[in-house]
């Protein structure tokens, strides 16, 4: 992590919890100690928005998982960014693996969130990453380029401080096969390079660049120590009190 990038955690809960467990989770969160260098944001369940962001300190951001592309109309089981900022949530996670492939997402369609998201206000955290036979026939780059040129197209110049991008490569979510350091660091170094030649060298600089994929309490820290990566979009380990390594881990 570069020192002019603010370190950056997100615990994404995916479709788990319960009040019951929330409040496990909340009072472990508050505990802490927390590294006050660390932006943590945690990604809840639709439902749970409002609950969680009035029981969590306010120096813990809150981050609906999903939302739909226009502010309101007859759109059956979705919301809206206007109604996340409606509850008092800042954040959305965008285009994550398990939209895309559990759920069909195109590109075209996370940009479009991504772009009407940010223009309601909201903070973004459009995710990228390649599949398992993507990587294994080396187009791994080609992959992560695409995703990120639709969603970069939508990203208006005024808006970049609003956005969190994270690479997270399908083969290491929730399967204990974390990228190693190198193989992470070598993506994004290459997605930095992507934002020079293509947006501008300052938003390559200043944007974070987050990785997920069975980050854990024990790889953290490594992860953490390569120049390009910016901090972790963590899934299971988001939900134990371990998580508290996790978001210390550039300490
Ligand atoms: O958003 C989080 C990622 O999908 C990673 O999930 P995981 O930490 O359970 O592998």
């Amino acid at each position: 992590m570069a020192p002019e990038r603010k370190f950056f955690v997100g615990g994404n809960w995916k479709m788990n919890g319960n009040k019951n467990e929330i409040d496990g989770i909340i009072a472990f969160l508050t505990a802490g100690p927390l590294d006050p260098n660390t932006e943590l944001v945690c990604g809840v369940p639709s439902c749970y928005l409002e609950y969680c962001r009035q029981k969590l300190p306010a120096t813990i951001g809150v981050a609906a998982q999903n939302c739909y592309k226009v502010a309101k109309g007859a759109f059956t089981g979705e919301i809206s960014p206007a109604m996340i900022k409606d509850v008092g949530v800042e954040w959305v996670i965008l285009g994550h693996s398990e939209r895309r492939n559990v759920f069909g997402e195109s590109d075209a369609l996370i940009a479009e969130k991504v772009g009407h998201a940010l223009s309601e206000g909201l903070k973004v955290i459009p995710c990228i990453g390649e599949k398992l036979e993507e990587r294994e026939s080396g187009k791994t780059e080609e992959v992560v380029f695409t995703q990120m040129k639709a969603i970069v197209e939508k990203i208006p110049s005024d808006k970049w401080e609003n956005v969190v991008i994270a690479y997270e490569p399908v083969w290491a979510i929730g399967t204990g096969k974390t990228a190693s350091p190198q193989q992470a660091q070598e993506v994004h170094g290459k997605l930095r390079q992507w934002l020079t030649e293509n947006v501008n060298a300052e938003v390559a600089q200043k944007v974070r660049i987050i990785y997920g994929g069975s980050v854990t309490a024990e790889n953290c820290r490594e992860l953490a120590k390569e120049a390009d990566i910016d901090g972790s979009l963590v899934g299971g380990a988001s939900l134990k009190p371990d998580f508290i390594h996790i978001v210390n881990a550039s300490q």
